[in-house]
């Protein structure tokens, strides 16, 4: 078992009578990118609150399940002690302080690293996102979507976490910006931080991870190198928007999926 590696097993959650994951296993090995997919309501957005402990802002809980993060448990952790573990999670939509400049929003991400950790955090974030130091005065309710969404991740990056739960960094940017977005995410994993990837973007994610999970309501669907999952058939056509022709004269409707909007980012 490699020192830094998250594993999930039988994990099981939801909200009151819903429930929007079962027996969910999946592995992050140390240093790793993997990408969770499927489409909307199919329970990303729950597993990471789920490994994030933060499923109880949003009404919900885990039921069952271990989760195990370099060799110890994080269910049962509060959220900020699975911050100091070393797991920060990147919530679906920018969620920057919108009132406070990009410093201070910066400064907030790490509230607990020491002065001189504090410093070298931000040169790292400012080298990754030029464009924050550019606007470190400037209220981050002023920045553009992309830039927010820069933000959000720059501001986990600050707690220099051995593990980052990205969700949908590329939802609502046009496709250049999504771009930009995953060159970094990149960028982020090429220098030894390891991601946990959910992206309804399916193209984009596979060409940023090495392995990969379909989630199909609340449960694992398919799983396999990012490389195969690419090829496969059922993959392509329900997630990549590959339209095989002999489906499309038979079925017209279904052969287009909902997913295939971002394909070209
Ligand atoms: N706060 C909540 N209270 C009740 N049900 C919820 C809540 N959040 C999500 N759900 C339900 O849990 C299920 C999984 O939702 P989740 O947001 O995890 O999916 P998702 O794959 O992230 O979807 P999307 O891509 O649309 O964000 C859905 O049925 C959803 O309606």
């Amino acid at each position: 078992m490699s020192a830094a590696a998250l594993h999930v097993r039988g994990l099981t959650a939801g909200y009151g009578p819903v429930t929007a994951l079962r027996d969910v296993s999946l592995d992050v090995p140390e240093g790793a990118c993997v990408a969770v997919l499927g489409g909307n309501g199919a329970g990303k957005s729950t597993l990471l609150r789920a490994l994030s402990r933060t499923l109880a802002f949003h009404g919900g809980a885990a039921t069952a399940g271990t989760v195990t993060f370099a060799g110890r448990p994080l269910h049962g952790l509060p959220p900020d002690r699975v911050v100091v573990a070393g797991l920060c999670h990147v919530p679906e939509g920018r969620q920057v302080f919108a009132r406070m400049t990009v410093e201070d929003n910066l400064r907030a991400g790490a509230l607990t690293a020491a002065r001189g950790g504090r410093a070298a955090a931000v040169r790292r974030v400012h080298e990754l996102f030029p464009v924050l130091a550019e606007r470190a005065g400037q209220r981050a309710g002023l920045l553009s979507g992309g830039e927010q969404q820069m933000l959000a991740v720059a501001r986990a990056l600050m707690a220099s976490p051995r593990l980052l739960l990205l969700d949908e960094p590329s939802l609502g940017l046009a496709p250049l910006m999504a771009a930009r977005i995953a060159d970094t995410v990149r960028e982020i994993n090429a220098q030894g931080t390891s991601v946990l990837l959910v992206e309804q973007n399916a193209a984009l994610a596979l060409r940023l991870a090495s392995h990969a999970y379909v989630l199909e309501v609340g449960e694992v669907a398919i799983e396999g190198p990012a490389g195969e999952l690419a090829a496969s058939d059922e993959v392509r056509r329900r997630y990549l928007g590959v339209v095989d022709e002999q489906a499309a004269a038979d079925a017209p409707a279904a052969a287009v999926p909902h997913l295939a909007r971002w394909e070209d980012a």
